[in-house]
């Protein structure tokens, strides 16, 4: 018997498992989701990107696929940036979707994605919406930020100390009435007009390279504190550099998608990291 097709891809370092599954028949439990994640004992990455067909795991999309994402601890998100487009990478690389413009279901709702000659990708990532303020605490010290719904939650503090001093090995606190099913904070530096340099903590996976949802958060906050709701800012995260635009009702992010090995899990393996 052959064992579980997987590819291993990511956007600006953010890095991921893709398991194609159209019908969606694989059993994709939190242990496993996990267990492939782990750094050591599994292949190694932030997050599960499952590829489904749209409707095979009832969740409704105008689109032909469905990103059924999950967090490196097995938590379920409702989006992902970065990781949508390296699904649309994914997509064109095997034949399954044409360059050009096409739909990605999430969990957060549809994404029309753009998939460039340069291979780069465009994602249409809806409104990013400011939801009020709170404090997160790092190693003992309180920063003030801006909460931002982009589908998923979260709180963008604005430093005027380098980012480049933050421990961000712990979690950091947060209000948990305020984010009862946890938040993810970014911290930044306004780096002159129209640039912006972050760093992340994610919820279910910890400090990552990168963060999608979380750029786009950050300048939307970023707009915000300067009054404003409307522009476009490139924004340096450990692994790369995005382009965000935002306005009010809409925002998109664009940047790199690279798909970097194809391979099979082993069926022994997969049975013992389910349970
Ligand atoms: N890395 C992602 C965000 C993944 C989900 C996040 N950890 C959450 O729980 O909301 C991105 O690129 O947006």
């Amino acid at each position: 018997m052959g064992g579980i097709e997987f590819l291993k891809g990511h956007g600006t370092q953010n890095d991921f498992v893709l398991l194609p599954d159209p019908d969606g028949r694989l059993e994709l439990t939190e242990a496993r989701v996990a267990a492939l994640c782990d750094r050591q004992r599994g292949l190694g990455a932030d997050g599960v990107l499952r590829v489904v067909r749209a409707g095979a795991l009832g969740e409704p999309s105008a689109g032909e696929w469905f990103m059924d994402y999950r967090n490196a601890d097995g938590s379920i998100a409702e989006m992902c940036g970065n990781g949508v487009r390296v699904f649309a990478r994914y997509l064109v690389d095997s034949g399954l979707a044409a360059e050009g413009e096409f739909v990605v279901g999430t969990r957060a709702g549809d994404r029309p994605v753009v998939v460039h000659p340069d291979r780069s990708v465009t994602v249409h990532m809806g409104p990013a919406t400011i939801t009020g303020t709170s404090v997160t605490v790092v190693a003992g010290r309180p920063f003030s930020g801006v909460a931002v719904d982009v589908g998923n939650p979260h709180l963008v503090s604005l430093l005027d100390d380098d980012v480049a001093g933050l421990d961000l090995r712990d979690q950091p606190d947060f209000d948990h009435d305020v984010f009862p099913n946890g938040v993810n904070l970014e911290f930044i530096n306004r780096l002159g007009e129209g640039a912006l340099r972050m760093r992340v903590h994610e919820r279910g996976v910890g400090e990552t390279r990168a963060c999608g949802t979380g750029t786009v958060a950050a300048v939307a906050a970023a707009f915000h504190l300067a009054g404003t709701d409307t522009g476009r800012s490139t924004v340096h995260i450990l692994g790369g550099r995005v382009e965000v635009t935002v306005s009010r009702g809409a925002s998109t992010l664009s940047g790199p998608a690279e798909i970097v090995a194809r391979g099979e899990l082993d069926e022994a393996w997969w049975a013992a990291a389910g349970s």
